[in-house]
């Protein structure tokens, strides 16, 4: 079965192909020095026989119409099993929702980065491909964070591309860490790679970073890398700083990060979440509207039910409005400016 990806070398491709399970999960090795492991559709492992100690997660396509980060994974994944670079490094690579992939559709049937932290088995239960897929993600980071006891790092990237466009191109949402400071390093790294901006999220949530965040103390981040587009119209040299980095990080090179400095980022604090509670749920401003426009107090954001959902804050920017959830799910995110006393 795993001879198809050996002789094409191309992961994308060999899970396009088996888009909903391969037959059986297999191993084989590039060289004296690394072992792969597939796992599962989606799910590949690069294992160095002698590794440096962190463990690295890279995920791509939670949501299938998000080409851009899929790209560069399939780009990474080809130079491994290529030999063009060899890691040093535990690295799991993940394409979630492979069928969405196929689809071109943020989703199948529901949106996947709502159904982590346990959500994929609550109310209806595993009733669709996405809270079956969220379930068996989770096995699979557990797996793979669970299998080194002498790990030095747990680092997980779950790349992303925002429905609109945004003030700051690319971004990272920090999740929730209740008593756990906020890595000036992780801060600088981003920043390397050309992301320039951290929101620190103010709640527990069900994405798939915070999964790997609460559970594993991972330094984990959603990151956003620019609008979503189709396969083939992204401009890949918007990604050289990250791919570099990327390269750096996993091959255990020197990352030459400068020290941490509040004036070379955009720091935001998420100050709530609105959440849809009525069908008739509107925004006021206009669906070009680019995320991180900021609004003045008072100013009518949106309305629902017969009534006004205004700005509470002096000035608070947006992020991520949609109007088209369902019921109980998250409409927006509201900012304000981010104080650096957790960052260390
Ligand atoms: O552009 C949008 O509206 C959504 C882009 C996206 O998929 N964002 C993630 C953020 C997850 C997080 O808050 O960590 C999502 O909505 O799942
Ligand atoms: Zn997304």
């Amino acid at each position: 079965m795993l001879q198809a990806l050996i002789e094409s070398q191309d992961f994308l491709k060999f899970t396009l192909d088996n888009p909903h399970h391969i037959d059986e999960s297999g191993t084989f090795s590039l060289g004296e020095h690394t072992q792969v492991e597939v796992w599962d559709t989606g799910v590949i492992v690069f294992e160095p026989k002698q590794g440096e100690g962190k463990d690295i997660v890279l995920s791509c396509a939670v949501h299938g119409n998000e080409t851009a980060p899929i790209e560069l994974c399939n780009d990474l994944i080809k130079d491994l099993l290529q030999q063009k670079i060899i890691t040093k490094h535990r690295v799991l690579f993940l394409f979630g929702n492979p069928p969405a992939i196929i689809n071109g559709t943020r989703f199948i049937e529901e949106n996947l980065n709502r159904l982590f932290n346990g959500a994929h088995s609550v109310g209806e239960g595993l009733s669709n491909p996405e809270r079956i897929r969220a379930k068996k993600l989770e096995f699979y980071v557990d797996k793979f964070f669970s299998a080194s006891s002498a790990t030095e790092q747990r680092i997980h990237y779950d790349l992303h591309t925002a429905i609109r466009g945004s003030k700051h191109e690319k971004f990272a949402i920090y999740p929730y860490r209740p008593g756990r400071q906020y890595s000036a390093q992780q801060i600088m790294y981003l920043e390397a790679c050309g992301i320039d901006t951290v929101l620190f999220h103010h709640e527990p949530t069900t994405t798939f970073s915070y999964f790997s965040s609460k559970h594993y103390e991972a330094d984990a981040f959603t990151i956003e890398l620019g609008k979503v587009l189709p396969f083939g119209q992204n401009d890949m040299t918007r990604f050289i700083a990250l791919r570099e980095m990327l390269n750096r990080l996993i091959t255990n090179q020197d990352l030459e990060l400068d020290e941490f400095d509040a004036d070379k980022v955009n720091l935001y604090q998420v100050c709530r979440a609105i959440n849809k509670s009525c069908d008739d749920f509107e925004f006021t401003f206009a669906n070009d509207v680019e995320n991180f426009t900021a609004f003045p107090k008072g100013y009518i954001l949106a309305k629902e039910g017969g009534m006004d959902i205004k700005v509470e804050h002096e000035v608070e920017a947006i992020v991520f409005p949609n109007a088209k959830v369902p019921v109980g799910q998250r409409t927006v995110l509201c900012l304000k400016p981010a104080s650096t006393e957790n960052i260390a």
